[in-house]
């Protein structure tokens, strides 16, 4: 055993009297040299070719190197053991993995499998430099088959960069623009100002039929979906949505809960600050793809009956002596916006210098809007936001007091079935009932159904006498019923909040100022 010992720590010596003479006989960039040249005949012979993508060119980042990082923390699968770091952007909602350094991950495209290797290491020294690099060097290498090359490049890095611009935009908070400035542009040349966007509706929340919910957010998906369909059907990759209806039936929380859906931004876009059809395309020029663009009220903004009608002389606002303007004069600019302009604003050459946007018009008298707004193109879907109805009742319901369909618990199953029978007699809004439940939520799911059913009945009542003879010498609310009803909106018999909480109304407000 010790001559065992002996002999090793002989060879040892030997190897290490070896590596000395051979640093001292060739050059470290001898040596450099045939290391490259081993690994090149290595790989010639390789059935693998290898990319490699580093994080800095030259003194500015790459951005594929970023574009790589996070689409395979999201995408691939970590290959066995392989660590992954994890972090959250500044800005951003959600975390992302990263890879650490030396670990690998596999992925498959068109049914190719590849492999991505971390590799990190030491940077030389530097000298002295304005902007230092980081201490590390950093890149990913890419390994595929020879065979699959073909296949798989550009394409697989076109998905990279496609898939990892859809992940940032996600985890990003969303933002909703608006042009109160009236066109005017800021410091970067922008006329749009931008506000995080953080509205609670979702379609879970929307309170509406499941049936024609389901039709709206397949409508969507194939809209978000459907890039290579546009591009074959020579149409701009754009959609219309017209949603009309009552006040206070969802049509706003409609838009946040698209805009939710899909990871949009919203541009609130107020006509009646715009002062002409020229600045109304700067405006559309000016908004980014992946976003919704809504007018709402439509039918209030601006003089839509007229197509051919030319806009009046422009009419300069000028400002009063203390820098304000008169509402009246503004109203003027606003004028000069005509039908054709808002046309060309949703269907024209210039509605496609972008792509991958949605127009949301809404209005509570589609009677009033011209034919031409509303064909198909310009508002491909028309969703008519009605009456609260009773499928759309139990998702609030659902929502507000937790209660589940058929949940016999609290004894609400009576109350459930009286809720179904006057319900479309009662003619009310999703906001009214949300409304009553808001109030009436701490009372007990039983209380707050019941309460809900006297304001139905009310209600039902005062639409029957509404739609019989008037009854001559009455003023409108002159009467009991109506008083009574005033009184269950506004006052609940119980579950009133105490001073220091947000009362129900508050929240309303609270919720309705996010949009
Ligand atoms: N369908 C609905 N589902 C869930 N909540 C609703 C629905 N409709 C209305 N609400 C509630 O009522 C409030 C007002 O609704 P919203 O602003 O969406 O109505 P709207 O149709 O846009 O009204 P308007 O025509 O006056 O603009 C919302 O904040 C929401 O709480
Ligand atoms: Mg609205």
């Amino acid at each position: 055993m010790r001559e065992y010992w002996t002999s090793l720590a002989s060879l040892m010596g030997a190897l290490a009297f070896l590596q000395g003479v051979l640093h001292a006989v060739f050059p470290a960039e001898l040596r450099a040299a045939v290391a490259r040249l081993l690994g090149r005949v290595t790989r010639a012979f390789s059935p693998y070719c290898y990319f490699d993508v580093t994080e800095t060119e030259g003194m500015s980042t790459n951005e594929i190197y970023d574009a790589v990082q996070l689409y395979l923390s999201s995408s691939a699968a970590p290959a066995a053991g392989a660590r992954l770091s994890l972090s959250r952007p500044h800005n951003a909602s959600s975390f992302t993995f990263g890879l650490a350094a030396s670990d690998r991950v596999l992925d498959t495209f068109r049914g190719a499998a590849v492999t991505w290797e971390h590799v990190v290491a030491p940077r030389q020294s530097q000298g002295f430099l304005w902007r230092p690099l980081p201490e590390e060097k950093r890149r990913f290498t890419l390994r595929i088959r020879r065979g699959d090359r073909d296949k798989l490049l550009p394409a697989y890095l076109d998905h990279i960069l496609a898939s990892a611009a859809d992940i940032r935009r996600r985890s990003q908070d969303r933002l909703l623009y608006t042009n109160a400035r009236g066109g005017a542009m800021d410091g970067r040349g922008l006329p749009w100002d931008p506000v995080p966007f953080k509205h609670p509706s979702t379609f879970d929340t929307l309170a509406m039929d499941p049936d024609r919910k389901a039709e709206i957010m397949a409508d969507l998906r194939d809209f978000g979906d459907g890039s290579a369909f546009y591009e074959r059907t020579g149409r701009a990759w754009k959609r219309g949505y017209l949603l009309y209806g009552p006040p206070g039936t969802g049509k706003s929380s409609m838009i946040a809960a698209m805009a939710n859906y899909l990871g949009y931004d919203v541009y609130d876009l107020e006509l009646t600050e715009v002062g002409s059809n020229a600045e109304l395309r700067k405006l559309l020029m000016k908004t980014t793809s992946k976003s919704i663009i809504v007018i709402e009220d439509i039918d209030c903004s601006v003089d839509l009956t007229n197509r051919a009608a030319s806009p009046p002389a422009p009419t300069k606002v000028r400002p009063n002596v203390d820098g304000t303007i008169d509402q009246d004069k503004s109203a003027g600019a606003a004028r000069s916006i005509t039908l054709s302009g808002l046309l060309n604003f949703t269907d024209g050459l210039w509605s496609c210098c972008g792509s991958e946007r949605i127009f949301v018009f809404t209005t509570n008298h589609i009677e009033k809007l011209d034919p031409a707004l509303l064909r198909s193109g310009r508002m491909d879907m028309h969703i008519f936001m009605n009456y609260c109805s009773f499928p759309a009742l139990k998702i609030l319901l659902k929502n507000y007091l937790g209660l589940q369909d058929n949940d016999g618990s609290d004894g609400c199953v009576a109350v459930m079935a009286g809720l179904e029978e006057w319900i479309d007699a009662a003619e009310i809004t999703p906001a009214d009932v949300s409304e009553v439940l808001i109030k009436n939520r701490r009372s007990g799911r039983k209380k707050a159904t019941e309460e809900l059913l006297e304001v139905f009945k009310v209600r039902a009542e005062k639409r029957r006498r509404e739609s019989g003879p008037a009854t001559p010498g009455k003023e409108p609310g002159d009467n009991e019923e109506e008083e009574e009803e005033k009184r269950a909106l506004e006052s609940p018999k119980e579950g009133k909040e105490k001073a220091g909480g947000m009362d129900g109304q508050d929240e309303e407000t609270e919720a309705k100022k996010q949009l």
